[in-house]
């Protein structure tokens, strides 16, 4: 289990990642404006290991969704006794540029546990080397992320799509790979050097279903979509029946 402490919330002013605009525009003759995020697009990679008939995820710590659930287990504003500070605290939020905040204040609940942060999700990585093919992505991110050499060539491409429309309106596009025991070559985890720290687990098949639609299971909707995919597109050739 990881150990997340010493937590600090700063504006982020500067980021190779992210970077946040306005537009303004005029629709249909009214004006209008909208805040947005340019970040990179990305490739997700649904892997299926046919010698143990299971799916192979990334499970990894998320500072985003931890945090995400941070806010939602802190009291409300109506909830503490500093009524004083509350339009202030409630004009500024703690992601404002006002300055850096320490979750941690006084009548704050305990840190929630690292594992309020971890999610399941497909392999996935992003596309940040532009002389590289979107095959040839997917196919670094499933060796570096779960060990597994598989060719790009052997990469079947689902589908693309948009992701966060409201935010950032990335778009990622999803493979197949199907992959035996005979192509892991390695443990997997990320790349250590990039401070990438990834599990590697396996969903066997015949539970496939039940965990997409377990929602006590952290995932991203990559994960719902793409079991529901194979469902629908793989399960014949491989003799399942499944309870949806
Ligand atoms: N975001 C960010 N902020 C930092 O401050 C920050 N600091 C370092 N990094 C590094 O950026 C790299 C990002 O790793 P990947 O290329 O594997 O991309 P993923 O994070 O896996 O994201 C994909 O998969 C997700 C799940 O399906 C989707 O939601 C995304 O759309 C999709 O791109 C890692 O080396 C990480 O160490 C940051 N990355
Ligand atoms: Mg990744």
């Amino acid at each position: 289990m990881d150990q997340i402490n010493n937590i600090e919330v700063v504006p982020c002013t500067n980021s190779n990642y992210l970077k946040p605009f306005r537009v303004h525009y005029n629709q249909n003759g009214t004006k209008k404006s909208w805040d947005f995020m340019r970040t990179h697009d990305s490739v997700s990679v649904l892997i299926f290991n046919t010698t143990s008939h299971c799916f192979v995820l990334v499970k990894q710590f998320r500072p985003a969704v931890y945090m995400c659930e941070w806010e939602r287990t802190k009291p409300q504003p109506h909830e503490t006794a500093e009524k004083a500070d509350e339009g202030a605290a409630e004009a500024a939020g703690p992601e404002s540029q006002e300055g850096p905040t320490v979750p941690e204040e006084k009548n704050s609940p305990p840190q929630p546990p690292a594992s309020a942060g971890v999610t399941y999700e497909l392999c996935a990585g992003l596309v940040d080397k532009p002389d590289l093919s979107l095959e040839e992505i997917a196919r670094q991110e499933v060796l570096e992320e779960c060990g597994y050499d598989v060719p790009a060539s052997k990469l079947r491409r689902i589908t693309s799509y948009r992701s966060g429309v409201g935010v950032t309106g990335a778009k990622q596009t999803m493979f197949y790979a199907e992959v035996s025991d005979d192509n892991c070559v390695g443990e997997g985890g990320g790349e250590p050097q990039e401070g990438e720290l990834i599990e590697v687990v396996k969903v066997p098949l015949h539970e496939a279903m039940t965990f997409a639609y377990d929602e006590s299971i952290p995932k991203t909707m990559g994960v719902i979509f793409s079991f529901i995919w194979f469902h629908n597109n793989m399960s014949p050739k491989y003799k399942i029946s499944t309870n949806v």
